[in-house]
């Protein structure tokens, strides 16, 4: 038996699944959660049982360790070398990768080098590779893009109004990010509206600490809202997404404690969007808790939903019209309070919300027959589309 270690670095979390390839049964999986907040969750889940513990990971690199000892203690596996492939989720390939690769020296140095584009993700997912490689030399190792995904966009939604020069000289363009989960949610979304893929429109909202949507026409991503790096687009956990760069200099200027443009970046990456909005927490959970008693806490909420129909609204206009909307990721899937909010100020595009389907819980179309516009919840997959990608490049 061959087992396949599936790993998806997340800005707050660190999903993985381990698979018996290429049957793609699922022996164990786990999900390390909140990762750098206080009371980090670590789940695993294998056979019938099921295991949580909360205590505080500060980084990536002591996931990768709770991870790696929880695969012995646990006998997930008895020896590390039954591991014969593993898979890791990297954010920024740059224009470099267009497809998943077996990882070399020279990958893993460029994925270090792409750091620029994915401040917040390539240098954990290197951490990550760099981990397995050191304990599993044998195994294969490889890489999966979520920029691959955003290749197919056309140039005129990938590129910036900027002199040509910056795209040309120094490829400052829209990559995106999240393309696995964006490709696999809209290749469910086309199993459930019974229709070949390539007849369909659709819009992907993955919703996570990290939020991107997505516009995806015959199975192919046309436009999607992160940009340069996964900064932009719509309103996060800890990020701003869209802003006007003005304020970059002005802040500068004015906040002593803000020093150069990385200071300002690192502010909007890491203290902003609900974190910084409310002043209580990056977490969907610990917002939804406090909104009713906080006014800051409700206001962090009511930016986030109107970021979200905002984009959603974009992308209606770029495919011109859609077959079906959908919920994925963290938030995406499990909160009610978030896609009731973000789909009753979309009533005019035809969408009518099933209050039934639309609870905690639910997979599938939670619209009502009679929708112009299908709604679904989809669990993402990212892990399972890692895996069939070992699975493809083993030797
Ligand atoms: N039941 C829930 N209600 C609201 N939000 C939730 C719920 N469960 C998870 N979340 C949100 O999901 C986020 C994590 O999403 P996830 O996709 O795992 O993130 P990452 O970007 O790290 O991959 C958490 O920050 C939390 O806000
Ligand atoms: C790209 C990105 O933001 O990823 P995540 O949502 O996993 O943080
Ligand atoms: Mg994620």
């Amino acid at each position: 038996m061959t087992k396949t270690l599936a790993v998806n670095a997340g800005s707050s979390s660190m999903k993985w699944q381990m698979y018996e390839m290429p049957e793609e049964k699922v022996l164990a999986k786990g999900l390390i959660e909140r990762i750098g907040l206080k009371d980090s969750i670590v789940t695993v889940k294998f056979g019938e049982e099921k295991e949580e513990r909360v205590f505080d990971i500060p980084n990536h690199t002591e996931a990768v360790e709770v991870l790696l000892e929880d695969l012995k203690r646990l006998k997930i596996v008895e020896e590390f070398t039954e591991i014969t492939g593993v898979g890791h989720r990297v954010v920024a390939g740059g224009e470099i990768f267009q497809k998943s690769t077996v990882v070399t020296p020279e990958v893993l140095q460029q994925v270090k080098d792409l750091s620029a584009l994915a401040p917040l993700h390539n240098p954990a997912n290197a951490a990550g590779i760099e981990a397995f490689l050191n304990l599993l030399p044998d195994a294969t190792s490889v890489v999966v893009f979520d920029t691959a995904f955003h290749t197919t966009m056309p140039e005129k939604a990938f590129r910036y109004p900027l002199p040509k020069k910056y795209y040309t000289d120094y490829a400052v363009r829209k990559y995106g990010a999240h393309g696995t989960s964006h490709m696999y949610v809209s290749q469910e979304a086309a199993k459930l509206l019974g229709k070949p893929i390539e007849e369909t429109k659709i819009i992907t909202a993955h919703i996570g600490n990290g939020a991107s949507i997505t516009a995806v026409k015959g199975g192919e991503s046309v436009d999607t809202s992160m940009g340069f790096t996964p900064l932009a687009g719509v309103m996060m956990g800890t990020r701003t997404g869209e802003m006007d760069p003005s304020v970059f200099p002005y802040l500068i200027e004015n906040d002593s404690e803000l020093k150069d443009a990385q200071d300002v970046v690192d502010m909007m990456n890491k203290e902003s969007g609900l974190y910084g909005v409310s002043g209580i927490s990056s977490d969907m959970r610990d917002i939804i808790a406090a909104k009713d008693t906080d006014a800051d806490a409700k206001l962090a909420f009511e930016m986030y939903v109107d970021r979200i129909q905002k984009f959603i609204g974009q992308y209606l206009a770029v495919l011109n019209g859609a077959d079906a909307l959908v919920f994925t990721a963290g938030i995406g899937e499990n909160s009610v309070p978030v896609r009731e909010a973000i789909l009753s100020g979309l009533t005019w595009f035809g969408i009518e919300v099933d209050p039934e389907k639309n609870v905690f819980g639910v997979e599938g179309e939670i619209s009502k027959p009679s929708s112009r516009l299908k709604v679904f919840v989809i669990p993402t997959d990212e892990e399972l589309v890692i895996a069939r990608d070992v699975e493809a490049l083993k030797k």
